[in-house]
């Protein structure tokens, strides 16, 4: 092991410390952490894992200004000399701007093949490592502004939306003595500054409308790489929690841009931070990583390029070994108990029932949260969904489901009959193949992993339900092999497939109680179907004097546990991201054998309404898409447990965000941009056709199927809505919000497309489109490439006295940092983005247009020149 695998471990390990201090802080605790030290999360043995990717460590930045794409050379030259005249300032502020981590979530054993149509590209996109280099509009390494503030997770009462009060920082924002001897055109000053220099700086208030935080921050607006001052911006600091990432790695060793050469790089790229350059993997670097490319992978990129070019961008590669650092080894653990055991053991389903009611009964009424009360009225839920027939349509058919969810997914807590919801609803794979399951018949160990080491072998205690929701059914594999005794033995096998045994709660209160809390010995009762206990000393111990008898934070998150149990079944690998109103989780599901990822809601009212207004759609979507080629995220489940609603999801990877990220924000090239954009396209057109908005287009809700693939999904469906069922007027996050959502106009489905044309550019520079760091100046960002909106726009508004004066006039606004004044028109979009794709131009103007009605549908864009172009064959025949 080289001494650099040793830092990398020993700062996995720091990061593992920082995660798990921060979760049970509050929010403001959260965002320091996100921004000064992303979380790194691993499995008890990936140290092993990290040792076989050293050659990560000999990733170098990209700096060169090799495009990739022969269709970018001559942009790339165009870049090179605008950038040119970048201020000195901002390259002295590009040393600094490294991140600490490098964050990347790996996918489950599921790799989707690259999209196929890399076979069908042109000859500027035939190979997957052209479609992840960077892009030529890349300059210096950038900077990226704090993200959107505002998020729909924290919507404003409409008065406030009215009134102009949604962001923090809108009276700041709004010059008030100035104004009113500033006349338009506004000026403009951008600026940038470096955030990751500035994350002590931070303070955030927890709280959901009032609070605000001011943060230091830099911004890496392309408008604002001529000026670099920092500057302040206010946000709401709620709706602007950064995400944790499941994964962090650290960017000294891998992608420090001061980091030309790494241990074991026998081939130094040459490291500049130049503006002229553009940065781009060298053929060194790709070289180095393809010497300790795992086959697999190797495989891969090849089959899914017609020509090799060693000299192309690596960044694939550079998934590719983060993907193998991180991959997850976890214990198996599979619950299983002799057949003799069982049967004395088990007992009367409706006396433990009972049991566990009085229990329950009683531990409610100690609680005196609030929460715990209100979540009482949540108990009902979907405990036993499976009992309820699926919303029956597979077709695709336009018909939106029912206004509220299924009253099938919802029943009395106190029914006996209603099992867990995921024991209920799915049919146990190792049922159907009567499968035997290997036990131990020790009793004196009390952990289920040792007893595993001895065997013998019972029946399956599953029993298939006669009711499977297919909507709500978690993904079973057609045969769940049982534990062999050698794998049971092993402490660190890759999870398999683990056999669907289970034991009864009391026979699990038998063996285990040891390793149960008091409060989990009644609870497991509620269980009828155990599979896992939880394998740390670690769990929450109940406190009916803390919030949810302390399995809460005071803001209402599940105190999540790595190497715990959620519900008996589901063990906590690690943490994958944190939401407005949830945190999500990596965790192995002891039923499928699957790695999911678990969303579990805040333990607030609104978190609860608005996730079951997100799980109504889910499954009309997951309906819809049998065969998931919509790009859209498919839910697997959902459940409560401990007064937290939980959404278990297909395990995806990394976000757009965290993707711009690994790559310093330099971008990535038309060719992948394009990808992304046919994909994201084909799942807006399936929206679209069903009436559905999606509301929370972003980056950060675009995720990577496979770390080494260019296949993404959409997801966090918790702000969408069917068109004619608005609920939110406060929608959209902050960059990505469309005008008319701003304005305070009517709204409909081509607010997706404006977000969406934000995105593709942002994918292309690497740098958000438009960083307002509040309303106005989001407003202003815009009427500063666009120009000022048509009067009509203007006097639809019902905002309209925040952003305009009487006359129609915009209301001067200031730069949040420099105070210079923003002017309308002044940006030239074509210099802004400098694509040297008139195609490309042409599509990202027909997504910004003031009139919604003027923006081009999902359906027109997949017709696109650009998007045409070279398309992938999945993307355009993918459903309509
Ligand atoms: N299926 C998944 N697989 C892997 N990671 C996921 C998955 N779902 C969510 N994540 C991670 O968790 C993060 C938060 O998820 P999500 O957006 O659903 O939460 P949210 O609370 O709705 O967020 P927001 O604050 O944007 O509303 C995502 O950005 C992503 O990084």
């Amino acid at each position: 092991m080289t001494s650099l695998h040793k830092q990398i471990i020993e700062s996995h390990n720091n990061d593992i410390t920082k995660l798990k201090s921060s979760m049970s802080t509050r929010a403001a605790a959260r965002r320091s952490v996100c921004l000064s030290s992303m979380s790194y999360t691993l499995g008890a043995d990936d140290n092993e894992a990290s040792s076989s990717s050293s050659s990560s460590s000999s990733i170098t930045p990209i700096t060169t200004s090799n495009s990739s794409s022969s269709s970018n050379n001559n942009s790339s030259s165009n870049a090179t000399n605008t950038t040119s005249t970048i201020s000195p300032l901002k390259h002295t502020t590009t040393s600094s701007v490294t991140p600490k981590s490098i964050l990347v979530t790996k996918s489950g054993s599921k790799e989707e093949p690259i999209v196929s149509s890399s076979s069908k590209s042109s000859s500027t996109n035939n190979n997957f490592n052209n479609l992840y280099s960077a892009s030529t509009f890349s300059s210096s390494t950038k900077k990226v502004p704090e993200r959107p503030s505002i998020n729909p997770g924290f919507r404003k009462p409409r008065e406030a939306f009215l009134s102009g009060n949604t962001d923090s920082t809108i009276k700041k924002s709004t010059p008030s003595s100035s104004s009113s001897n500033i006349k338009a055109p506004i000026q403009i000053s951008h600026s940038r500054v470096d955030n990751s220099s500035s994350s002590n700086s931070i303070s955030s208030n927890n709280e959901d409308s009032s609070g605000s935080s001011t943060i230091k921050h830099t911004a890496a607006s392309l408008s604002k790489m001529k000026l670099s001052p920092s500057h302040t911006i206010s946000d709401s600091s709620r709706s602007s929690t950064m995400k944790t990432r499941s994964v962090s790695i650290s960017n000294g060793s891998l992608f420090s841009p001061n980091n030309t050469s790494v241990n074991n790089t026998s081939t130094t790229t040459t490291t500049t931070t130049t503006s002229s350059n553009i940065k781009t993997p060298t053929k060194s670097t790709t070289e180095n990583l393809d010497q300790n490319t795992p086959p697999s992978t190797k495989t891969t990129s090849s089959s899914s390029s017609t020509n090799t070019t060693p000299s192309k961008s690596s960044v694939d590669d550079v998934f590719a070994r983060l993907a193998n650092v991180t991959k997850p080894v976890i214990k198996s653990r599979s619950l299983s108990v002799s057949a003799s055991l069982a049967k004395v053991e088990q007992s009367p389903p409706t006396k433990e029932k009972s049991d566990r009611d009085s229990s329950s009964s009683s531990t409610s009424s100690s609680s005196s949260s609030s929460s715990s009360s209100f979540s009482s009225k949540f108990t009902k839920i979907l405990r036993s969904s499976s009992k309820t027939p699926t919303p029956s349509s597979t077709s695709t058919t336009t018909t939106q489901p029912a206004t509220s969810l299924s009253a099938s997914k919802i029943t009395s807590r106190k029914d006996t009959k209603s099992l867990s919801s995921f024991s209920s609803t799915t049919k146990p794979s190792s049922v159907s193949s009567t499968t035997k399951s290997t036990i131990t018949s020790s009793t004196s160990s009390n952990n289920l992993t040792n007893i595993l080491t001895q065997s013998q072998s019972i029946s399956s205690t599953t029993t298939p339900t006669s009711t499977s929701p297919t909507s709500i059914s978690p993904p079973l594999s057609s045969s769940t092999p049982v534990l062999s005794p050698s794998t049971t033995n092993s402490t660190t096998t890759t999870p398999t497939k683990p056999s669907c045994t289970t034991i009864t709660p009391s026979i699990a209160l038998k063996l285990y109680i040891n390793d149960l809390t008091s409060a989990e010995q009644s609870e497991i009762l509620d269980y009828p179907q155990i599979y896992f206990t939880g394998n740390t000393n670690k769990k929450t111990k109940f406190n009916s004097q803390l919030p949810n008898n302390g399995y809460d934070n005071d803001i209402g998150e599940y105190k999540v546990v790595e190497r715990d149990h959620i519900a008996y079944r589901f063990e906590v690998v690690s943490i994958l991201g944190q939401g407005s109103f949830c945190q999500v989780v990596k965790g192995y599901d002891y039923k499928t054998g699957e790695m999911v990822a678990l969303k579990i809601l805040r333990n607030q009212k609104r978190f609860h309404n608005q996730a079951l207004t997100e799980i109504k759609i889910l499954e009309y979507l997951k309906t819809n898409d049998p065969n998931s080629t919509a790009s859209i995220v498919h839910l697997n489940n959902y459940f409560y447990f401990r007064n937290h609603l939980i959404l278990t999801f297909e395990l995806l990877s990394m976000n757009l965000y965290d993707f711009l990220k690994v790559n310093q924000f330099q971008g990535y090239n038309l060719n992948l941009v394009r990808r992304f954009g046919a994909q994201i396209l084909t799942s807006l057109r399936f929206l679209a056709k069903r009436n559905i908005i999606h509301a929370d287009l972003k980056p950060e809700n675009i995720l990577l199927k496979s770390p080494t693939k260019s296949g993404i999904k959409l997801i966090d469906f918790g702000s969408s809505c069917f068109e004619n069922e608005q609920i939110f007027t406060y929608i959209q996050s902050r960059f990505y919000r469309s005008p008319e959502v701003i304005l305070g106009t009517k709204y409909d489905k081509s607010i997706d497309i404006w977000s969406l044309g934000c995105i593709l550019v942002e994918i292309f520079t690497g740098v958000p489109l438009f960083p307002g760091s509040d309303e106005p100046e989001q407003l202003a960002c815009i009427m500063e490439v666009l120009g000022a909106p048509p009067k009509s726009v203007i006097d639809n508004s019902t905002r309209r006295d925040i952003f305009f004066e009487e006359d129609g006039t915009p209301k001067p606004v200031k730069n949040s940092t420099t105070g210079e004044l923003y002017t309308i028109g002044t940006k030239s979009f074509k210099d802004l983005i400098r694509s040297g794709d008139d195609d490309f131009d042409n599509f990202i103007f027909d997504c910004l247009k003031w009139e919604p009605s003027q923006r081009i549908s999902a359906e027109q864009g997949l017709k696109h020149d650009w998007i045409i172009k070279v398309t992938a064959p999945t993307t355009p025949s993918t459903p309509s």
